[in-house]
């Protein structure tokens, strides 16, 4: 028995987790109670994703007890997890791609909530599943996708969004939210608070991580700070201003990268696009000069991504022309745009960039191993020498070069994605969420490492969900509706307003309305 009162969700007593000798997770005590949303927060690395990792069973602790709605949970067991309440939303969407959209949404459910086995169900009452599917998906604010299409092929935002859903239906005690809406658009982002709050509501407890301190504050009730495996800081929301948070979390003031502001770009031309076409996209016309950062915005759905995908040949066009440095650019698939010279950071890293089972070192230098090698052979020293300024410059933070790049937390891997890049001095850069789970810290210096790049001449084009991102670092943004771009916003005319208007409303009217706006 336990003297744990029921509204004590979540129970931590002397948790820890270590790899080797090193400690990344130390909490003495922690109780969450139900009606509360919680969030977590603290620089990449600091060990957000080990503690939900914890909760959920599938990261073993070292050493603890944890308690999940007073009755205690066995160390690594996420059926277990499961059945006391627990639902996790991770960064790193384990939905299984080939299966369907409502095979996801079902596997893992309980033999009693799916009515007579996962299986039996699937065969004898696919009607009944879809149903249900689109059902649950309209109770997160999903509709119009095909429940029967494999997962894998829908966008990284509508992958969350299904991953959002699944968890809701499991009724949780305790919900657990890893950064659920660094990739999507500030509409669906709302949805998911709203989502969020509605669960606190109605009993249950949320642990929310997040980077984006804005929304933090928005939706918490309590936020924790961690800081190299440890609490720090226990705030009210009173008390947890971003200052306040950004001091907790990086252990001083922090000194922001001032960017210089970018100056009026009059270079060539690096990327041409015409008339470009594909499934759900365009016609796009669109060039971006060398030195130039050139935004993408717009809703989920909106054609941001797909624009990148089809100019990196990640997916095939139907008309158009793309002109890169003067020639005409054709990629079959995205091997062929950095064989051209084009850097990608896509969005889902996971699967489009990294290796995971490699080292940190192969991976960061993957780009550049023609200038370290010799005739072809690759000198070892000043391949380490080269990886451990790209680490350096970009923060990346671990142990050891020739750890598994999959054993850094997201926002380290992302980095060395980003690292990779920029060492390699590639005359286009393609972002797609290019700071999705970086820390505000790490974000600062990957926008100034990108504005020093635009400076000696790399073009950039990058779409993003998160406006305060385009809107920092970008001469002009593009904005996005229906598969077209129905506004291009200088500098100047930056505003949140404006870019949202033009992402909401109807083309043409958003083009009029933005124009007139512009010349007010
Ligand atoms: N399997 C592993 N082997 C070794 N170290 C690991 C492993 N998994 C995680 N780590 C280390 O544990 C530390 C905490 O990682 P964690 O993923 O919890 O950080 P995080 O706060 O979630 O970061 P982010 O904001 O980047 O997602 C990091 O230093 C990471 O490199």
């Amino acid at each position: 028995m336990t003297d744990t009162p029921v509204e004590t969700a979540v129970r931590l007593r002397d948790v820890s987790k270590s790899y080797g000798l090193v400690k990344v997770l130390d909490i003495p005590c922690l109780d969450l109670v139900r009606g509360q949303i919680v969030a977590v927060v603290g620089e990449n690395g600091a060990g957000k994703s080990t503690l939900m990792g914890v909760l959920s069973g599938t990261v073993t602790p070292t050493t603890g007890s944890i308690e999940i709605a007073g009755r205690p949970l066995q160390p690594g067991r996420p059926d277990q997890s499961r059945d006391l309440g627990v639902a996790l939303v991770a960064q790193e969407f384990p939905l299984v791609g080939r299966l369907s959209v409502a095979e996801n949404l079902l596997l893992g459910r309980r033999p009693a909530d799916a009515g007579g086995g996962l299986f039996a169900r699937l065969i004898f009452d696919r009607r009944g599943t879809r149903a249900e599917a689109r059902a649950l998906l309209a109770e997160v604010g999903v509709t119009g996708v095909d429940v029967d299409r494999p997962v894998e092929r829908f966008p990284v935002p509508v992958r969350q969004m299904i991953e959002i859903a699944k968890a809701w239906g499991h009724h949780p005690v305790v919900l657990i939210l890893d950064e659920p809406t660094s990739s999507l658009g500030p509409v669906e982002a709302e949805r998911v608070l709203d989502l969020a709050r509605a669960h606190a509501r109605a009993g249950g407890a949320v642990l929310f991580i997040g980077h984006r301190l804005d929304e933090v504050r928005a939706v918490a009730d309590r936020v924790l700070v961690l800081r190299t495996g440890k609490l720090v800081a226990d705030l009210t929301p009173a008390e947890a201003s971003e200052q306040r948070m950004i001091r907790e979390m990086v252990g001083s003031e922090l000194a922001r990268a001032d960017l210089t502001p970018p100056s009026s770009v009059e270079r060539a031309t690096a990327l041409s696009v015409r008339d470009l076409t594909a499934d759900g996209l365009g016609p796009v016309d669109l060039d971006v000069k060398a030195g130039e950062i050139v935004g993408v915005a717009g809703l989920m759905g909106s054609g941001r991504s797909r624009l990148l995908h089809t100019i990196m040949g990640a997916q095939p066009r139907t008309g158009g022309t793309v002109t890169f440095e003067g020639r005409d650019f054709r990629p079959r698939h995205p091997g062929d745009a950095v064989e051209a010279g084009i850097g990608l950071v896509p969005e889902d890293r996971k699967v489009q960039s990294l290796l995971p089972a490699h080292s940190v070192r192969w991976n960061v230098t993957l780009a550049t191993l023609r200038g370290i090698s010799r005739r072809g052979v690759l000198r070892p020293r000043a391949d380490k020498e080269h990886a451990a300024r790209i680490v350096k410059d970009l923060g990346v933070r671990l142990h050891s070069q020739e750890q598994p790049v999959s054993d850094l937390s997201g926002g380290n891997q992302q980095k060395a994605v980003f690292g990779r890049w920029l060492a390699a001095e590639p005359k286009l850069l393609l972002l797609d969420e290019p700071t999705r789970g970086v820390d505000v810290g790490a974000k600062a210096e990957i926008y100034h490492l990108i504005d020093s790049a635009a400076e000696r001449g790399l073009a950039v084009l990058v779409a993003s969900s998160e406006l305060e991102e385009l809107m920092w670092i970008c001469h002009r943004i593009v904005v996005m509706s229906h598969g077209r771009p129905v506004a291009d916003i200088p500098r100047d005319g930056f505003g949140k307003e404006v870019i949202m208007t033009a992402a909401a409303g109807t083309q043409a009217g958003a083009a009029a309305e933005l124009k007139g706006k512009a010349r007010a």
